[in-house]
């Protein structure tokens, strides 16, 4: 906002955002004996009209941060947590329509999922962490429309075959034997955009639709035949867009985990992939691969860059 009432200055006030991060909140629902849980890693960043807190100090348009903590366990036992999303979309509505500073706000959601141990008599109420991905969930509300960006991390995925890698550039650098047969691994960060922007449209299942997305992402790297990690990934987000009429853009990053095949000849041994191989799981350094898949005639709005999401 401008303010016309101070003299110009030589230095000026950029982008801001601020509010309490990770809040970490953990809701057990009771059902008789059973329980349920969700646990969620929440961060929000509301924006508007915050020249002054950081010109002259006064904090007279500053929702506290520790009142946006207090939010998030309030609403979280007030209204329950449905999924990500929802509890999401429920907090950013609450600081957009109840501050008239605030006219953005902004809540990051990590999922972390949790099963029951199974047990002959009582598994209502122990849990295990899955091992498996974190689930992410990004709102944006300015007053008027919505911006919902699904996603996930740490999905780790491979195959022990069906992928090869040939057929590339060579230099005079170049190196890399070509690959008949290799192992593809990979480490799925993927960030997706709903086209729902408004209330009057009725909202995805998220829940559904998440598990939706995670099958059809899972189904399109097991069945591909990869040739290469670029076209697994393209593979992935084109069957999630054909199959799922509320995305219309998935964004992937892919750090291609390498494995090698170790040289055993030393000890007298062969080692190749046909019978059973032995191989160096190197972490780094990586190739990366990233790129977005869009629905035909939609826009890019993931950042490029997943770590700014
Ligand atoms: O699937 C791959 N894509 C590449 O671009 C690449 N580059 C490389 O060295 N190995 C691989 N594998």
């Amino acid at each position: 906002m401008t303010d016309t009432s101070r003299p110009a200055r030589p230095v000026m006030l950029g982008q801001n955002q601020y509010g309490k991060a990770e809040n970490r909140v953990v809701r057990i629902t009771r059902d008789g004996d059973t329980h349920h849980i969700k646990d969620l890693n929440v961060s929000v960043a509301l924006s508007g009209d915050m020249d002054e807190v950081h010109y002259s100090g006064s904090n007279a348009h500053v929702l506290p941060t520790d009142t946006t903590k207090n939010t998030v366990y309030a609403f979280a036992k007030e209204h329950g947590i449905a999924s990500a999303e929802q509890f999401g979309i429920r907090l950013a509505r609450h600081f957009v329509t109840s501050q008239d500073a605030i006219t953005t706000a902004r809540i990051r959601v990590e999922e972390y999922a949790w099963e029951r141990i199974e047990t002959p008599g009582t598994d209502e109420h122990s849990f295990v962490r899955r091992g498996q991905e974190t689930r992410l969930a990004q709102i944006t509300y300015d007053g008027s429309s919505w911006e919902v960006v699904s996603g996930l991390k740490d999905l780790t995925v491979m195959n022990s075959t069906n992928s090869e890698f040939r057929g590339f550039v060579k230099d005079e650098y170049t190196t890399l034997p070509e690959a008949h047969d290799r192992i593809l691994a990979t480490e799925v960060a993927a960030r997706w955009r709903f086209n729902w922007t408004d209330d009057a449209q009725q909202a995805p299942d998220w829940d559904e639709s998440y598990a939706q997305v995670k099958k059809h992402l899972l189904l399109a790297f097991a069945e591909t035949y990869s040739l290469s990690l670029q076209q697994t990934l393209y593979a992935m987000g084109a069957r999630i867009v054909d199959h799922r009429d509320e995305i219309d853009e998935v964004r992937f990053s892919l750090p291609n985990k390498h494995h090698f095949l170790v040289d055993l000849k030393p000890f007298g041994l062969t080692n190749d992939t046909a019978d059973g191989a032995v191989y160096f799981a190197a972490d780094r350094p990586y190739g990366l691969i990233e790129a977005t898949v869009l629905r035909n005639g939609c826009q890019a709005r993931i950042p490029v860059d997943l770590t700014n999401l």
